[in-house]
């Protein structure tokens, strides 16, 4: 008994002697981050692990201890370091296993760099502008923000789930651009919503933090512990990549190519990994945006917004609306879709970033989340939506350069200019018609809710009702009254209010 408690008295003192003497020791932070990786752990496993951080560098600073091997920086000098030193930065850490997809590393979840760059050059024409913008994959996007539209209106009265068609959208447009002509149409079939649901509503953080955190165990775990698995999602991407005839523009298409050099399944899972990255990210950001703008204090920028989009011609391409490109980086910067930390390892020999020796495999990252708010020098009133300050000439460059939604660097995010395109035709097609406000009797709180690296509303169903209206667009806004097939046959001529509230159909298909 004396020997076990000499054993532990001396295992206590190594953990203390060797917080003491770390390197990491001099490193702003709690002085239990020095000792242990409890804390953080903890405030991952309870979802709070994105605001803990964001407190600690509120307290400490641009730098700070999360537990003895792993810091968290906000400053730009360290985005720089941690995500574009060397073009793509440090390598990412295991964390990424958990993004596999049927078991498969993708590019996504390829921890090092080398390995990483290969893959990626691939991808580089699918995800170029040229392609994107091309008249058939365009033609698909518009076609669906219009029927996103058409589907608020149809309903007349009676309420819409507006988190849920976004996300219909989001998937719609991913697998159109990935597959074409054999994209999904969530928004209209309902097999094809069923696949937008088991990769949307699911609540699996804390089973997948357990399979990481556990790996020899996680084997064993009974069936509930294990993470969500997307059968429907699965069985369509390995149709899909048996699918002859696909469209050139597609990504399938490429990477199905003999000389894109990809077994079938490792096309089949990359194609998985984008379709599970565009979906949430895209309809969480559209859903968080429109929110934005639907609260009474912002319906002046949703003006703005409106005045913008109905003074351009009618065939104004996408990328000249400035106040449509302000707000949705504004609506970006308040709820990045991925705002939690970018987990990377520092090179063997150690890195000096932001003024510190950080000594080799540290784990470091920055969270955009907080990249955005603790720098108030360029982002004055922080958590307050505006749209102007991008328009304001004085600190843009630096403005712009820490606008870290999409990360930055080799590894930032692929499927940018096609999640752009799409946010800007569906915002363009909604706000040159209608005006959107918040119901008084919804309920679900659109509080960001962590999940592995991303977050989204914590009431998941942002509940809204749409309807149509005679009244003048620049009225004030009253109940909703008028209701008319009309409308839905008419929509490109006439003058329609949409209101968001509390749906009832929550869950059924659209
Ligand atoms: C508003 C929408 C989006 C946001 C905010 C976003 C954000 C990000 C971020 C922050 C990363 C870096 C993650 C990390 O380093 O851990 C990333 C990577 C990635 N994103 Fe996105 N994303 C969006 C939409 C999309 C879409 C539509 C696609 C594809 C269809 C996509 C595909 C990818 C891929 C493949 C990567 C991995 C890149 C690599 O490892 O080289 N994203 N995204």
């Amino acid at each position: 008994m004396l020997s076990l408690w000499a054993g532990v008295i001396f295992l206590c003192g190594c953990i203390v002697i060797f917080g003491f003497l770390s390197p990491l020791s001099t490193i702003p932070g709690p002085w239990y981050t020095r000792f242990t990786s409890f804390w953080i752990k903890y405030q991952e496993f309870t979802a709070n692990r994105r605001e803990s951080v964001h407190r600690l560098h509120k307290i400490y600073g641009p730098v700070v201890r999360l537990s003895p091997n792993e810091l968290s920086f906000t400053s730009l000098e360290a985005i720089k370091e941690i995500y574009a030193s060397g073009g793509s930065g440090y390598d990412k850490t295991e964390y990424y296993d958990l993004f596999r997809q049927f078991r498969i590393k993708t590019m996504f979840s390829t921890l090092l760099k080398d390995e990483h760059s290969k893959r990626k050059r691939i991808f580089a024409d699918r995800y170029a502008m040229t392609n994107i913008m091309k008249e058939k994959p365009m033609a698909v996007i518009h076609e669906r923000a219009m029927t996103f539209v058409s589907k608020c209106v149809e309903a007349g009265q009676k309420s819409v789930d507006v988190y849920s068609l976004l996300h219909c959208y989001a998937l719609d447009c991913v697998t159109h651009f990935m597959f074409s002509p054999c994209g999904l149409k969530s928004l209209n079939v309902a097999e094809d919503y069923d696949i937008m649901h088991e990769l949307t509503y699911h609540q699996s953080l804390q089973k997948n933090l357990l399979e990481y955190y556990l790996p020899l165990l996680a084997p064993y775990f009974p069936k509930f512990l294990h993470a969500r698995s997307s059968p429907k999602a699965n069985q369509y991407v390995i149709d899909m990549a048996a699918q002859t005839g696909l469209d050139g523009h597609s990504l399938m298409e490429k990477l199905k190519r003999k000389e894109s050099n990809l077994e079938l399944m490792q096309a089949a899972a990359e194609c998985k990994d984008h379709m599970a990255a565009g979906i949430d990210t895209t309809g969480d950001g559209l859903c968080f945006l429109m929110w934005e703008l639907s609260q009474p204090q912002n319906l002046c920028f949703q003006d703005k917004l409106y005045k913008e989009l109905t003074a351009a011609p009618a065939n104004a391409p996408l990328d000249s609306y400035v106040y449509l490109d302000a707000v949705i980086k504004e609506a970006l910067r308040c709820a990045p879709p991925i705002p939690m930390s970018l987990p990377r390892y520092v090179p063997a020999g150690g890195r000096e970033i932001d003024g510190f020796a950080v000594p080799g495999n540290t784990i470091v990252s920055c969270q955009p989340y907080s990249v955005h708010r603790v720098n108030d020098n360029d982002f004055p009133e922080p958590d307050r939506f505006n749209p102007d300050r991008w328009l304001v000439e004085e600190g843009a460059a630096e403005r712009n350069r820490l606008f870290f939604s999409f990360a930055t660097g080799g590894r930032g995010c692929t499927g940018k200019n096609l999640a752009l395109v799409e946010m800007k035709m569906l915002l363009r097609e909604v706000y040159s018609r209608y005006r959107t406000t918040v119901a008084s009797d919804m309920t679900a709180s659109m509080k960001l809710e962590d999940q592995i690296i991303s977050s989204r509303p914590k009431g998941q169903s942002y509940s809204g009702s749409s309807s149509s209206d005679t009244s003048k667009r620049d009225e004030k806004w009253g109940e909703w009254r008028v209701e008319s097939t009309e409308y839905v046959a008419d929509i490109e001529d006439t003058d329609v209010d949409w209101l968001l509230g509390e749906s009832e159909n929550e869950g059924n298909v659209p």
